[in-house]
């Protein structure tokens, strides 16, 4: 039997208070093996009837890597257009991407056609396979963030064209992309919170009994 003293869980609480979305990498390469390494960790997540759906693409390609960094300037561009006055000069001044800096770039998927789990837990929630690999990301990124490696988790990107430059499956769907790599800098408080965008929310802000 596998247990945790109050040293581990003391630990835990604080990898999990310092997990931080990283947009601003040192771009020192990460040790070989190490993005293998965390999607071993991920697949060891939660999934819905055990169905394993999470699918990953570790991008090396150069083209298909500018590609992604193109698309994300175009996304971020429009996602701009949709804000104004003060808020648009905010948001304008937001780094919300490391794509060209940190040195391991990681797309990750849900196999929406998968038969693994035989469809156990997801009849009438299909998108139950989409959080399976939500907790398999979340997973990576704390055990990321115990080595010392910050992961940024990137959505203001185009996902049926991110499809089309990773050339994968049709029945994969997009669920995030991350940037992996040596954070320039370790911080207890959300980068967005820094930046005066928003802040965090005590527990009980939201949390109701019935
Ligand atoms: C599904 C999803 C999608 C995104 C994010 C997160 C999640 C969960 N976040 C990171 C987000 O801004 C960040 O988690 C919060 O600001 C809280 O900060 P910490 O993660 O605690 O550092 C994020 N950040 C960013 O700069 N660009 C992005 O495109 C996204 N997209």
């Amino acid at each position: 039997m596998v247990s945790f003293d109050n040293d581990f869980r003391r630990q835990l609480r604080e990898l999990f208070v310092w997990r931080r979305d990283v947009r601003r990498f040192r771009t020192e390469p990460l040790p070989e093996g190490t993005l293998e390494r965390l999607i071993d960790i991920a697949c060891l997540s939660p999934s819905v009837g055990l169905s394993q759906p999470w699918r990953f693409v570790i991008v090396e390609d150069e083209a298909r890597r500018r590609a992604v960094i193109d698309d994300f300037k175009l996304c971020n561009a429009d996602a701009l257009k949709a804000y104004s006055g003060e808020r648009a000069a905010r948001y304008a001044t937001l780094k919300l991407a490391g794509l060209e800096e940190a040195p391991g770039h990681l797309a990750v998927f849900a196999e929406k056609a998968c038969e693994t789990g035989y469809g156990l837990g997801r009849a009438t929630m299909p998108e139950t396979l989409d959080y399976s690999v939500v907790a398999a990301i979340v997973s990576a990124w704390l055990a990321a963030r115990a080595d010392g490696i910050g992961i940024g988790w990137v959505s203001i990107l185009n996902p049926l064209r991110v499809r089309e430059i990773l050339d994968v499956p049709e029945t994969w769907k997009f669920i995030g992309y991350l940037c992996i790599g040596y954070p320039e800098a370790e911080l207890d408080r959300p980068e967005l919170e820094q930046a005066d965008w928003e802040r965090r929310r005590p527990s009980k802000d939201v949390t109701i009994r019935r």
